[in-house]
């Protein structure tokens, strides 16, 4: 008998050799997707009728800060340097490992009923993160975010904390939890802490998840610094490979997209912080031209200022239509590509497929909306009417954290709560 039965679901399987199946059954058996058909003989413990819905890969942010839930709303409409200088840093001088444990809780609940079934994670007090990723069911990747600033006591410190993180959480959670180093940008890690941090990776086997080229005052402060850009600067100490997850990606030249190819950089598009940031434009169009492996985050709440990937899709679409003059750049299907086959890629687990022997990570999205009727085309929909509200079931690692908007895995007023007065306290704390 199996575990889980989804039916009577259009099949949104972002698989290229199966295609999508119109009335059809997902079967999940020990965590994994054991069958996709129109029909199973199979009996299972739990039956999901998903009728009127869609029944496809859940979505997968590949750069955000969660406890930054904290800070949604808090510092809006300011420039890049004074938002993080001047607001975000000194907040978070103040904030406990308490803190980002309830920040980090309220993110996991926010991407279970948003259907984001994984996401890639930078900050600080991991630990507490890793446990919110392990009470909450979703799966993650984790980071401590080393930022060196050129003190090299604080990059030792910062590096120890991050080897500590890394081998502590390894694998943790049923294997849901994976960990990677975190430096924090190449403007904020000297050339020498960088190549320090590529060198520990290797050695654990760990990948390393970055920002690189968010901003002009970056490649202006690189190449004034260095006499070069940052992916160069990473390029030339070894730096770059497929276990590099790099975040934002908006200065590049020509010569930076051929490297990135190169080296199989997986690069996280952050739409929504770049724009209300007013960072610029990632050339994603060029990127995809080329093969580099584009998938989506929605960076942390304080840019943002949610983590609905719905959200992030719509932007994506609509921002690189306009910006190249070109209504059929990035297509409904190309972008929902992004946010699981790529983003999984980019994470290097195996979900983002609806696929036979794959982790059973998906979403069931309600499709019986006004504002999803009359359906002629189902990428379409999910890409330019739905939100992540519309998400009524999220399954990961063949266990169900939301069962018809019902949130099993936390209890949801209690993470509201304790977030709303802790972060209250927090705030306080930071004016006093
Ligand atoms: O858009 C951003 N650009 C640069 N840094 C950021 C951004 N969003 C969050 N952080 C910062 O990165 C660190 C993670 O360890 C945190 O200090 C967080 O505030
Ligand atoms: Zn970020």
């Amino acid at each position: 008998m199996a575990d889980i039965i989804v039916k009577n679901a259009y099949v949104l399987t972002m698989d290229p050799d199966a295609g999508d199946i119109k009335n059809g059954t997902v079967v999940i058996e020990d965590g994994k997707i054991t069958e996709i058909g129109e029909k199973t003989s199979e009996s299972a413990e739990t039956v999901i009728d998903a009728k009127h819905s869609v029944v496809m890969p859940g979505l997968v942010n590949t750069h955000t800060h969660a406890a930054m839930t904290f800070f949604r709303g808090y510092a809006d409409d300011l420039q890049l340097a004074d938002w993080l200088e001047g607001h975000i840093w000194p907040a978070e001088a103040k904030l406990t490992a308490e803190d980002v444990y309830k920040g980090s809780l309220l993110a996991c609940l926010e991407m279970i009923k948003s259907g984001t079934t994984s996401f890639a994670d930078m900050y600080f007090y991991m630990d507490e993160t890793a446990k919110a990723v392990e009470a909450s069911g979703l799966r993650a990747s984790l980071c401590h975010g080393l930022i060196e600033l050129w003190n090299e006591e604080k990059g030792e410190a910062d590096l120890k904390e991050g080897k500590r993180f890394v081998r502590a959480w390894q694998g943790a959670a049923d294997g849901r939890i994976k960990t990677m180093y975190g430096p924090h940008a190449p403007n904020t890690c000297s050339e020498e802490f960088l190549a320090k941090v590529r060198e520990e990776a290797n050695k654990d086997g760990a990948g390393i998840h970055i920002h690189v080229l968010e901003t002009e005052a970056e490649l202006l402060a690189m190449k004034e610094r260095y006499g070069k850009c940052s992916v160069h600067l990473l390029e030339d100490i070894g730096f770059l490979g497929p276990d590099v997850l790099a975040a934002h990606c908006v200065w590049l030249s020509d010569g930076d997209i051929e490297i990135l190819r190169k080296r199989g950089v997986n690069v996280s598009h952050n739409v929504i912080s770049n724009m209300k940031l007013a960072s610029g434009i990632a050339p994603v169009n060029k990127m995809l031209e080329k093969g580099v492996n584009v998938s989506l985050g929605t960076d942390g709440c304080a840019s943002n200022n949610n983590l609905d990937l719905f959200e992030e899709m719509k932007t994506a679409a609509l921002l690189h239509k306009v910006n190249t003059f070109n209504p059929t750049a990035l297509p409904a299907q190309q972008v929902l590509q992004m946010g699981t086959v790529n983003g999984a890629k980019a994470l290097g687990t195996e979900t983002g497929m609806l696929k036979v022997g794959m982790k059973a990570d998906l979403i069931v999205v309600d499709m019986k909306k006004p504002h999803l009727t009359p359906c002629f085309d189902v990428p379409s929909h999910l890409v330019y009417s739905a939100k992540g509200s519309d998400v009524r079931t999220t399954i990961v690692d063949g266990k169900v954290l939301m069962d018809d908007y019902r949130v099993l895995a936390l209890d949801e007023q209690k993470v509201m709560e304790e977030a709303q007065e802790a972060a209250k306290e927090l705030v306080a704390r930071v004016n006093a």
